[in-house]
């Protein structure tokens, strides 16, 4: 095992990965998209009181149908078809996980890894913008898949953002990072997002330090 691939078992506590199957994960994901389109529903609905109600005891009936068989955690990391790492419940790329937009990255072999994602009204701060602690979600974690892409994963230490301009909800955003340096077990990443019109509208600095146990 490499160090990078051990490191990276320390962050997520891997145990030898437990594969879903694809067939399980394209039933998974499924499952999340209806839920990710009934929670931007919840917030955007004007259908009546009654209509609440009902809905609202209904949605309890199915979380109950779910929790009749329940796992003790959420499926950490696993491998891909493609050997590649992923991170199938994680709130930013896991397509399992309703709350994830989820971000469609790509790492490229330079190192680079770029992401394309919409933000809808669920992520809203400021009327018709994305909150910003969410833009700083998204960087932190694209920031820490470019540490690992460097062969230098590591936990975030450091944060830094600079919002430069408002960042539109509801259009096509793209977010790219790259390792700048490495000392010791520290590694340097930086990362912007991009709205559709081309122009940075929040950038980002992070330091990853490679845990050791
Ligand atoms: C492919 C999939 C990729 C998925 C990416 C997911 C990305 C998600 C990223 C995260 O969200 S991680 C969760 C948020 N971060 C944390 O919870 C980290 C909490 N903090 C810790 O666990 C520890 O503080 C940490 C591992 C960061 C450091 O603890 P250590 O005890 O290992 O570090 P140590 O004190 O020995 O310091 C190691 C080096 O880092 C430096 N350092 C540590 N923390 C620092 C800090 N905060 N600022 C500046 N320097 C720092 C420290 O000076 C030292 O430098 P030198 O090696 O040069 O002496």
């Amino acid at each position: 095992m490499t160090e990078a691939r051990a490191a990276m078992g320390r962050i997520f506590r891997a145990r030898e990965p437990r594969g879903l199957g694809e067939e399980r994960v394209e039933g998974l994901a499924e499952l999340a998209a209806r839920v990710r389109e009934l929670t931007e529903a919840v917030v955007l609905t004007d259908v009546d009181d009654a209509e609440v109600a009902a809905v609202a005891a209904q949605v309890a009936e199915l979380t109950a149908r779910l929790n009749t068989a329940r796992r003790q955690e959420p499926p950490s990391i696993e491998f891909g078809a493609d050997g590649a790492f992923r991170h199938l419940a994680g709130p930013v790329t896991g397509r399992l996980n309703p709350i994830a937009p989820p971000v469609e990255v790509a790492v490229h072999e330079d190192g680079t890894v770029r992401g394309v994602f919409t933000l809808n009204a669920v992520y809203e701060g400021p009327p018709g913008c994305v909150h910003g602690g969410v833009a700083a979600l998204v960087l932190d974690h694209v920031l820490g898949m470019a540490a690992a892409a460097n062969g230098t994963p590591g936990m975030t230490a450091t944060l830094d953002m600079r919002y430069r301009r408002p960042t539109p909800h509801g259009v096509p955003l793209t977010v790219e990072a790259k390792a700048v340096r490495s000392e010791g077990r520290r590694t340097f990443v930086e990362a912007h997002i991009t709205g559709p019109d081309g122009k940075v509208t929040v950038e980002a600095t992070g330091m990853f330090v490679r845990p050791v146990h």
